[in-house]
């Protein structure tokens, strides 16, 4: 997936290129504070290029959202001298314009920094990549992973272990890394380091004395972490006689140079003007620029085993970029890396312009966006109510939430957006399905699509694995919540004496609404929520139809748990009534299920003349009565006709809006 908001990259450069100035007494002081200066930057070239691989340190930063990791990462800039931050301009990092208005990262960011060691007075190469906290980046963050030998895990001190810090130990663990332990925001007046240092061993084993703790935002203890960074992470294994080989871990567009992707070189040497071949699309390319990343570009000409760095070569898309891919020298054939699992998207959605007339527009900004975000799947789709559109796969709801927020902040797209939805499995016997899906079995995440019960032998819908640790007073509302999401408890465990973590196996369609806000209000903003996928079950899956005098809405449909139909077609056809204008005739708005009415509602008959109210002293200006009469029309094209009943565009997304 490539959301590359990094293409804001060419926004931000130059005035990002300006806050660094830097007023470092460091060792690079010349080459920064002579920047333009070609002797300056070739001499800050070599040192770059003769730190052995022994110098280096590649490593993430991991937490739960908000734990302060952008906020760390600008203060290991600035101690290391590789940014001078303005004050009141903090989280360099996070540059789009989303991630600053929310004041989440969204996309991971890399930048090298140099650190001299007051141990063993050497210079050591740090490559830090800044990663998302939220659950739905979580493919950025294992991205960002197989690129490092080590993680700081970072815990507020005040919050303590969060969901998200559960789930990324475990990535980290998984990958064999190694984990330094960092509790940060000490200086907040209810920080409990003792108590999250408990809670760290009690979860993971992890031995109280190694645990480090900081102030991020006012700097204390970071100086002892950058050591700790040389001296408890271990160097990349990197052999730079061996063959060129490098794993693409990241890629952004630029429209004049390509793709830009950011490589891991685990063996050999790369620099400008090499012939390089991508083993997973078998395509040979000319190396234009290679350089780090501090954090905006620096072309250092070269890139030798045990860096990570950037690489141009003219992909003209990022398609071609292949996210887990490996490049090596022509003719220099190498064993490729494992790669990784591709980002799976979980939650679907339609999208259509507003204004049928402006589909070329939308489409080209959905190219254009898609391209900078692989993990967003899309094809085409039409409704007969909402015209010709797409349908859109996101990893997640804050996905999706982002991206339509980037529709329109940086393409000035308006679009509808559909209800959220979720893929099912179905097994069918139907000839025809069978013919048009190649196989008995297969998925549908767009209700038209649901299958004829009579051909159908099973429905399976997607199950993940929910973590919740929520304080012990508001145990009983999450657990309410998580029955009333048709949740399956799997484990508890106390946390400490105040807390508690829970795991429970939930259909993905319950909570991909409003799961998540649900648990923060009862959990007073406590409870914290993260989860993986845990693959597909057979389910009780009906579809519920709306039907208006009669006839059934195919847009209005929905895929529903049979337990949950007759509650959910009362809800809908309760919002239906008022959503609908009345009209000249009566409607009967109903719910069904399998043909059988669950839930009806009578939209009264109505007949609104506008001119009316012009009868009397002021009836007779024919200018007054065109004018009413065109507001009319207009308010008419925010209209859909649904045989022949009038439907506000709009109802088709509110409707199913829970
Ligand atoms: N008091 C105090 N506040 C801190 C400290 N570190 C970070 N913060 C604040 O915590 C909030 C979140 O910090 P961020 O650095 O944005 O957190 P993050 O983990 O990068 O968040 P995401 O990118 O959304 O995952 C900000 O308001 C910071 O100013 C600290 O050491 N002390």
């Amino acid at each position: 997936m490539k959301v590359i908001f990094r293409v804001l990259r060419s926004y931000y450069g130059s005035s990002i290129l300006n806050k660094y100035k830097s007023s470092s007494s460091f060792m690079f002081t010349s080459y920064r504070s002579s920047s333009e200066n070609t002797e300056g930057r070739t001499e800050a070239t070599l040192k770059y290029q003769n730190i052995p691989s022994e110098n280096i340190r590649n490593f993430s930063i991991i937490a739960h959202v908000d734990h302060g990791k952008s906020t760390l990462a600008d203060r290991l800039l600035e101690l290391t001298n590789t940014i001078c931050i303005e004050e009141g301009k903090a989280q360099v990092l996070d540059r789009l314009q989303v991630e600053k208005e929310r004041g989440i990262t969204v996309k991971a960011q890399t930048a090298s920094l140099f650190y001299k060691s007051r141990v063993d007075d050497q210079l050591y190469l740090l490559n830090l990549i800044d990663t998302p906290g939220h659950v739905d980046f979580s493919n950025e963050v294992s991205r960002s992973l197989s690129a490092c030998q080590g993680v700081i895990l970072l815990v507020d001190a005040n919050q303590g272990v969060q969901a998200q810090t559960v789930a990324n130990f475990y990535l980290a663990f998984c990958q064999n890394l190694i984990i330094v332990p960092v509790l940060n925001k000490v200086d907040l007046k209810n920080a409990n380091p003792e108590k999250v240092e408990e809670q760290l061993r009690v979860l993971f084993d992890i031995e109280p004395e190694t645990v480090l703790r900081i102030s991020a935002k006012q700097g204390t203890g970071v100086e002892d972490l950058l050591e700790s960074i040389v001296t408890r992470l271990p160097p990349p294994v990197a052999n730079r006689q061996a063959p060129f080989k490098a794993l693409i871990f990241d890629s952004w567009f630029d429209k004049y140079r390509g793709a830009v992707v950011l490589i891991y070189v685990q063996d050999g040497c790369v620099k400008e003007g090499d012939i390089i071949t991508t083993v997973y699309s078998q395509t040979t390319y000319t190396v234009k620029n290679v350089g780090i990343l501090r954090p905006t570009e620096f072309n250092t000409g070269t890139l030798v085993g045990g860096q990570v760095g950037f690489l141009t070569c003219n992909i003209r898309s990022a398609k071609e970029a292949h996210i887990g891919d490996t490049i090596h020298l022509k003719d220099e054939p190498v064993e490729p890396f494992p790669g990784f699992k591709p980002a799976q998207p979980m939650v679907f959605a339609g999208l259509f312009p507003m204004d049928q007339s402006l589909h070329m527009e939308m489409k080209s900004a959905l190219e254009r966006l898609t391209l900078n975000d692989s993990a967003v799947s899309i094809t085409t789709e039409s409704s007969p109510a909402l015209g010709l559109g797409w349908r859109l796969g996101f990893l997640g709801l804050l996905h999706l939430d982002v991206f339509n927020q980037r529709l329109e902040q940086e393409y000035n797209a308006q679009a509808i957006m559909t209800a959220p939805s979720v893929t099912y499995k179905a097994k069918v016997t139907s000839k025809k399905l069978i013919e048009k899906y190649g196989s008995d079995e297969f998925s549908f995440s767009n209700p038209m699509d649901f299958p004829d019960p009579t051909f159908t032998v099973a429905l399976y819908e997607p199950f993940i694995l929910g973590t919740i640790i929520t304080p012990d007073e508001y145990l009983g509302g999450v657990l309410s919540l998580c029955m009333e999401k048709r949740g399956v408890q799997k484990s508890s465990t106390n946390i400490d004496n105040t807390r508690i973590m829970i795991q429970c196996y939930f259909p993905l369609n319950e909570i991909v609404i409003d799961f998540h806000d649900t648990l923060k209000s009862i959990t007073s903003g406590f409870g914290s929520f993260s989860y993986e996928d845990h693959g597909y079950e057979l389910s009780n899956l009906i579809k519920l139809n709306i039907l208006l005098n009669g006839n059934v809405v195919e847009e209005l449909g929905t895929i529903v748990h049979a337990s949950k139909a007759v509650s959910l077609g009362r809800k809908m056809v309760l919002k239906l009534v008022d959503m609908i204008p009345r009209q000249m005739f009566q409607i009967a708005i109903q719910a069904s299920v399998k043909g059988k009415i669950i839930a009806r509602e009578t939209l009264k008959a109505y007949r609104k003349d506008v001119t009316s109210k012009l009868c009397g002293k002021r009836g007779g200006d024919i200018t007054r009565k065109m004018k009413l009469i065109k507001q009319q029309s207009d308010a008419k094209k925010k209209m859909k006709m649904v045989g022949n009943i009038e439907i506000p565009r709009d109802t088709f997304i509110n409707v199913l809006k829970r």
